[in-house]
């Protein structure tokens, strides 16, 4: 996928502003995701193999559907791109396209949080969020493994993000930071990439956005929106942002590998 043109320029790639403007611009892919899912009841057989057998496959429908997708678009080479994690490595294939010269930005490291992530999603996030009290309904299994699918790999890229803004805070604050990694200190290290202002504004906008997003200007969205901004923020403060600073903090403990900074 070629739409990590800033991980191509050398000057935008590890620039702290730019990385946090990429994380507001998902902000809004993440919302209309959402939005577009809970139109759809929860349909929990979609996401329990037994309830729902795929043809030749194990799977649940969504997981078929999340793997299918990355194995299709493995071969224009999505997952060649730094701030791209799969949900099942297993799957990828050779890219149809020739690889990108990325900015050498990331140390190299093996932090992937999706199988986390799909857990809370699936079992937290979504029934927070689909609040429709409309039944399961089999006609739209297929609309909402879609929609789950495209939200999924959202949520998991902006938390993945999390790789570049702690690579940013490491060169800004090397020797804190070797302290504090030589130390195997999870605790400091998840203070010292703690600003609590960011994440403070983050909730606000999204809360903001939610409301606004959801809202028809004619009403025809009715009195609650077409999302429940509480959902949109609790999935943030509960899930998104704490995952981002488990990325963080995952990917410092293994910044000193192979460096000269490794004792
Ligand atoms: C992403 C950052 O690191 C942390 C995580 C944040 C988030 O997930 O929104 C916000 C601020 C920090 O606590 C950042 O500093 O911008």
């Amino acid at each position: 996928m070629d739409h990590a043109i800033d991980l191509l320029d050398p000057g935008k790639a590890l620039d702290l502003s730019n990385i946090r403007f990429q994380l507001i611009r998902l902000e809004d892919t993440i919302t209309f995701h959402l939005i577009e899912r809970v139109q759809f009841p929860l349909n929990t057989p979609i996401y329990d193999a037994s309830a729902l057998p795929i043809p030749d496959s194990k799977l649940s429908l969504f997981d078929w559907m999340l793997s299918e997708q990355e194995r299709v678009h493995s071969r224009v080479r999505r997952y060649q791109s730094p701030d791209e994690y799969p949900f099942f490595p297993e799957v990828l294939e050779t890219p149809i396209l020739p690889p990108l010269n990325y900015v050498k930005t990331l140390h190299p490291n093996d932090v992937n949080v999706n199988a986390k992530l799909k857990q809370y999603y699936i079992h937290k996030i979504l029934p927070a969020a689909c609040t429709s009290a409309r039944k399961e309904a089999q006609e739209t299994f297929g609309s909402s493994a879609t929609c789950d699918v495209y939200l999924l790999q959202a949520l998991s890229r902006r938390i993945h993000f999390g790789k570049f803004v702690a690579e940013v805070k490491f060169r800004t604050e090397t020797e804190r930071f070797v302290e504090l990694i030589r130390k195997k200190d999870t605790e400091a290290i998840g203070d010292a990439i703690t600003n609590s202002q960011v994440e403070k504004k983050v909730l606000e906008r999204l809360k903001l956005k939610a409301k606004t997003y959801g809202t028809d200007p004619d009403g025809a969205s009715g009195d609650g929106g077409k999302v429940d901004a509480d959902a949109v923020v609790a999935m943030y403060k509960d899930f998104v942002i704490p995952l981002t600073k488990e990325v963080e903090v995952d990917y410092l403990l293994q910044r000193l590998d192979g460096t000269q900074w490794e004792q």
